[in-house]
């Protein structure tokens, strides 16, 4: 099975908010034809309605053995779901999910020892070709299916197999919801500066280059995050005051970050279950 195949036999998206739309936008925009694509939606957005008239089927009668079953759903909404799509798990379908939390197990429960299954964990900068995905498969996955799921996602961003599926909760609290913590960063950056007398816009504007650089400085250079900061310590000056709050071992940045990482991965396994 390979990406024409894939164009050729169909790509179903079961459920396509916000997650489902980033990858679907990458993946438009790398080639793959609006026609081999199934969207299941019961409210599609406008943005999905404007690629019907482009030839995307949406919430159309869906082809005999699609090449793959993307599965992104909210977790909670699985259970109801998913039935809409068990008739594929024969084996000749490759199921792909990006659901937070549902394990392998839960989709052999419901799927059946037949069916193929990668469990992957996205994240949004996809919609930009900027993110990051985690992958595993189950047993009945060959290394052509976990080839093809890979090419997939790599049309949106960098891959990384993992080796156990154990790693997915950690993924998930680390990259898969990463974005939303650096949003938040740039969030209350500006609202710092805000309040230390700067625009709303300038600030705003600071806040995103800032970090917006620094990811991409963080990406490309030789050194790494840590010799990076350094670079912008000098000894005894004002980046070194402002560390010696954020890198309070108590009450900075490394004490919040691993609570709100606990927090979501006790969130992870709950979805789950
Ligand atoms: N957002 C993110 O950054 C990431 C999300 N994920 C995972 O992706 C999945 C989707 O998340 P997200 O895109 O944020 O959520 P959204 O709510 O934006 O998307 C889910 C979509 O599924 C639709 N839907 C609900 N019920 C059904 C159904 N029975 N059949 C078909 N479609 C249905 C929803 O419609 P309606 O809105 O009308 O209910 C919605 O459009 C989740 O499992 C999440 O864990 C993974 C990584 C990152
Ligand atoms: O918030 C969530 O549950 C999903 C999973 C990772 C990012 N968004």
């Amino acid at each position: 099975m390979d990406m024409d195949d894939l164009a050729d036999r169909g790509l179903v998206l079961l459920g396509c908010g916000k997650m489902g739309s980033a990858m679907l936008e990458g993946w438009l925009a790398g080639g793959l034809p609006a026609r081999s694509v199934w969207v299941m939606d019961p409210y599609p957005s406008q943005w999905l309605r404007e690629r019907a008239v482009e030839g995307l089927n949406l919430n159309e009668s869906l082809p005999d053995a699609p090449a793959i079953v993307l599965l992104a759903v909210k977790p909670q909404m699985m259970d109801d779901a998913l039935p809409q799509v068990v008739g594929f798990a024969d084996g000749r379908t490759l199921f792909l999910s990006v659901a937070a939390g549902k394990t392998l197990g839960y989709y052999a429960e419901r799927l059946g020892d037949a069916a193929p299954v990668v469990r992957a964990m996205p994240n949004t900068p996809a919609a930009v070709g900027r993110g990051i995905t985690a992958l595993i498969g189950n047993d009945r996955v060959d290394e052509a299916g976990l080839a093809l799921a890979e090419r997939l996602l790599s049309a949106v961003g960098q891959t990384v197999r993992l080796e156990a599926e154990a790693q997915m909760g950690a993924v998930t609290a680390i990259s898969g919801c990463g974005p939303a913590y650096v949003f938040h960063l740039i969030e209350t950056m500006a609202a710092a500066g805000v309040a230390q007398g700067l625009p709303a816009d300038m600030a705003m504007r600071l806040a995103k280059a800032t970090v917006g650089g620094a990811g991409q400085l963080a990406e490309l250079a030789a050194e790494d995050p840590a010799q990076l900061r350094v670079n912008v310590t000098s000894p005894g000056g004002v980046t070194a005051a402002a560390l010696t709050v954020l890198m309070d071992p108590d009450k900075g940045f490394p004490a919040l970050l691993s609570r709100a990482v606990d927090a979501a991965m006790t969130r992870d396994k709950e979805l789950g279950s």
